[in-house]
């Protein structure tokens, strides 16, 4: 099985070291692979190229990789959503993820924070957030701990699916820094403890989505 796969492909001479290339091909190549099943699932695959356009011989095709950059975030704008159920939890979240934002130079004008009742509550307001084009990227922060019912399952997924679909709606990245926790140790293990501080990572996570749309998504 043919697997067509349009690319841009940079024909510019570039230094092998450099993983980002700016300038694209005016022109796509389409790019045919062919592999056999055994190596669907790795990346080894035969790949058979037939190049629609020839290169010229001053030029070198280089499959572009593109990422967001933690350093280049001047003038990105965050807002963090955080739920005040669980606070002794989800206080340390904020806090982790607003010392992520001063490490990596956001500017505290920069980030918002808006508090809601529970998870449950997040994916609406990262919804209108996204909306209102004011962000860059919206952070989700709660803390769902399960008790002695099924609520909990309801209350994570729901709190899961409605932070994506705010994603997906608004098309502002929306980052998920829920934690789904068997027990208050997990949390707490979660949110500045042995096992680090996930608002931290969900700053970082936002930080690069924000810096991969505004410069080479949009
Ligand atoms: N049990 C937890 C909740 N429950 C509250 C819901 O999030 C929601 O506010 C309520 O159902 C009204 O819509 N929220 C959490 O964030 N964490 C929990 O453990
Ligand atoms: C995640 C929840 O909703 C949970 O904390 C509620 O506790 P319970 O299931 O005992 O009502």
């Amino acid at each position: 099985m043919a697997l067509n796969l349009k690319t841009l492909v940079n024909h510019a001479p570039l230094s092998s070291s450099r993983q980002l290339f700016h300038g694209v091909s005016p022109k796509p190549t389409s790019i045919s692979f062919s592999h056999s099943s055994s190596s669907l699932q790795g990346f080894g695959t035969q790949i058979a190229t037939q190049r629609k356009e020839p290169l010229s011989n001053q030029q070198t095709a280089a499959v572009r990789h593109l990422t967001g950059s933690l350093i280049t975030n001047e003038g990105l704008r965050f807002v963090v959503v955080v739920a005040r159920f669980n606070e002794i939890v989800t206080r340390p979240l904020l806090e982790g993820a607003l010392a992520t934002f001063k490490r990596y130079s956001v500017k505290e004008e920069d980030v918002d924070v808006v508090w809601v009742p529970g998870s449950f509550e997040i994916g609406v307001v990262a919804d209108r957030l996204g909306k209102s084009r004011k962000y860059h990227a919206v952070i989700c922060i709660g803390a769902v701990i399960r008790g002695d019912t099924t609520h909990y399952d309801a209350v994570a997924n729901s709190a899961a699916s409605g932070v994506l679909s705010a994603s997906l709606s608004s098309g502002v990245p929306c980052i998920f820094g829920v934690l789904t926790c068997e027990n208050m140790e997990q949390a707490m293990d979660r949110a500045g403890g042995k096992s680090g501080n996930k608002g931290a990572e969900a700053a970082l996570t936002a930080i690069e989505m924000a810096s991969l749309f505004e410069h080479h998504l949009k």
